[in-house]
């Protein structure tokens, strides 16, 4: 779906959803407001930045609010409108297991709540993080590099170690040990963070977005699967997707991939 169409699943007969953003001035989030203005079916009822109050998620009655804030205030948003009713679509970082978990509990005392929680909502990142899971259990080799704007606070991206976290498993259900690697010395982390044992290597650069590369090595070739963000607009299908179908799907969904027909 692009953004602009048609959003109505959540709302009752020709009624369109409403809609609140969270994290409203920022880079993503002043694009999802553009993108819900636009959306025919959606009405945009609330937007929040920093110090707003998230009583204003109540007063203006919305039924999803868009969480794309800082990994410091993601958790607290998210649970305040669990516990007021409200359905969640989730881009912001710094969701571990912990948290996953804590929200897991909070959703199962709030039956009829959905969250998505989506570390990236691009088609083609979506994509990619699918690919390098399939294609990891037939490699010796596997890391990620991810390339981000130098404004981006953390490192390495939720993309990135939900990628290599995809790749550890695959790798550990096809019976793999680590990737090969002799290095003794690497006093400055080098060869970069270890997720669930997999490197990843982060990269700021300005003029760039967002994107990755997953490379996976054999003896005498290696597999590149790649994907660039090179305007933010590339996330927005997704977070109209989100918006679209969180209020179908009770409790909570890790990856937009769970709310598209990847397997049809
Ligand atoms: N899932 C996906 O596809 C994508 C996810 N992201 C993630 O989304 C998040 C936002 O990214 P980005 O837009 O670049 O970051 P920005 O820093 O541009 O935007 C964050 C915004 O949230 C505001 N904010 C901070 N605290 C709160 C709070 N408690 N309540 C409401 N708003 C708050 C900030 O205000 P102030 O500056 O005044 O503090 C700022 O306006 C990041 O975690 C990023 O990794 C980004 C792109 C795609
Ligand atoms: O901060 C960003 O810009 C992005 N954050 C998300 C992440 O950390 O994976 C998604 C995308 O990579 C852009």
């Amino acid at each position: 779906m692009n953004a602009g169409e048609d959003v109505s699943e959540n709302s009752t007969v020709n009624e369109p959803v409403k809609v609140a953003v969270l994290g409203a001035h920022g880079r993503m989030g002043s694009e999802a407001v553009r993108a819900v203005d636009n959306a025919k079916d959606a009405d945009l009822v609330c937007t929040l930045d920093h110090r707003d109050s998230l009583q204003q998620l109540v007063v203006s009655g919305a039924q999803v609010a868009i969480d794309l804030t800082v990994p410091s205030a993601t958790e607290d948003n998210v649970r305040f409108c669990v516990a007021h009713g409200i359905h969640c679509v989730v881009g912001t970082t710094g969701w571990d297991d912990e948290r996953l978990a804590r929200l897991e509990q909070l959703l199962s005392e709030h039956p009829g709540v959905g969250v998505l929680i989506a570390p990236n909502f691009s088609i083609g990142a979506v994509l990619a993080m699918r690919f390098s899971a399939v294609a990891a259990k037939f490699f010796e080799s596997a890391e990620v590099i991810e390339l981000h704007h130098p404004n981006k606070v953390d490192a390495p991206s939720g993309t990135a170690a939900r990628t290599a976290a995809l790749i550890a498993q695959a790798r550990q259900d096809a019976g793999l040990g680590p990737s090969p690697d002799s290095t003794e010395t690497d006093p400055d982390g080098a060869r970069g963070a270890k997720v669930d044992g997999v490197s990843v290597h982060s990269v700021r650069l300005r003029g760039l977005v967002a994107h990755q590369e997953t490379l996976l090595g054999n003896e005498g070739e290696m597999l590149t699967i790649k994907h660039d963000s090179f305007d933010r607009i590339s996330f927005m299908s997704g977070v109209l997707l989100g918006v679209r179908t969180v209020g179908s799907r009770p409790g909570l969904t890790h990856g937009l991939e769970h709310f598209m027909d990847l397997d049809a």
